[in-house]
């Protein structure tokens, strides 16, 4: 029998997506579609009937706002809000910023599927000589955290569980222990992390799993947080299903 139950939502399209640009930890905004899609998000839980406790979101700009779009839309602005680096997307080390098909075209379908779906294999660092290097690691965001020796300049889905399912064992799981309603708004590869673990995904199958931007999902877990419900979407299955295909699709050459 479900004991507790969780909801997550990776968050709407962002520029980068639209532009399909390996982004990591790049603070890319929101497009006017993800707004929708974060809008959109906030109504499906809304007619469901969904109402939270306590939210969890990542540092980054994107995640923050369809979290923002959700509450609003749910009449919940006023929950707390808890922000960490843990949850934020995968680091995409050297191929940030870089565009997805024109690294297919250059690189190879297969090796950029390795580098964005393999579990262990990590992407190339990111060189203090690139453009993002500063950007990203002096800011202020980060003065907390994290420190300069696990600050990532790659991270391959390991090295993201690594550092995200600590948050997840030591944050949430006693929160949901408490009893209290949990939204996770984060990103791909920090979702995907924590899908793996609940389900207990093999390495191989967590290459197969694309999650789609600004849908969200729910968890339901008995008392020992072994899912009951897995990853149920609040959105038709048809919609589902081609979110899930395009993300797929970022990764061919044109
Ligand atoms: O960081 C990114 O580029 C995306 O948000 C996730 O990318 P992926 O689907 O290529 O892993």
């Amino acid at each position: 029998m479900a004991k507790y139950q969780i909801v997550m939502v990776r968050h709407g399209e962002s520029e980068w997506n639209k532009l399909n640009k390996f982004c990591g930890w790049y603070d890319a905004d929101l497009s006017e579609q993800g707004r929708n899609e974060a809008k959109a998000a906030g109504v499906a839980l809304r007619e469901a009937g969904y109402k939270f406790d306590i939210a969890h979101t990542s540092v980054l700009t994107r995640a923050n706002k369809t979290l923002d779009a959700i509450l609003k839309e749910i009449g919940q602005t006023d929950i707390p809000i808890q922000k960490t680096w843990r949850l934020n997307e995968r680091h995409y080390g050297g191929l940030t910023g870089l565009n997805k098909a024109e690294t297919a075209a250059k690189h190879g379908e297969e090796q950029v599927q390795i580098w964005r779906r393999s579990f262990d294999i990590p992407p190339p660092p990111m060189e203090e000589s690139s453009e993002y290097y500063k950007i990203i690691v002096e800011d202020p965001r980060y003065a907390n955290g994290p420190s300069k020796a696990e600050f990532p300049m790659f991270e391959s889905l390991k090295l993201t569980i690594a550092r995200t399912l600590p948050y997840w064992n030591d944050t949430i799981v006693p929160q949901l222990k408490e009893g209290k309603k949990i939204l996770i708004a984060a990103h791909g590869n920090s979702l995907r992390g924590i899908v793996k673990h609940l389900d207990e995904m093999s390495d191989e199958a967590i290459m197969g799993l694309n999650l789609p931007t600004g849908i969200p999902f729910v968890y339901e877990l008995d008392e020992n947080f072994k899912p009951v419900v897995s990853m149920k979407f609040l959105g038709d299955e048809e919609t589902v299903r081609k979110a899930i295909e395009s993300v797929a699709a970022q990764g061919k050459a044109k």
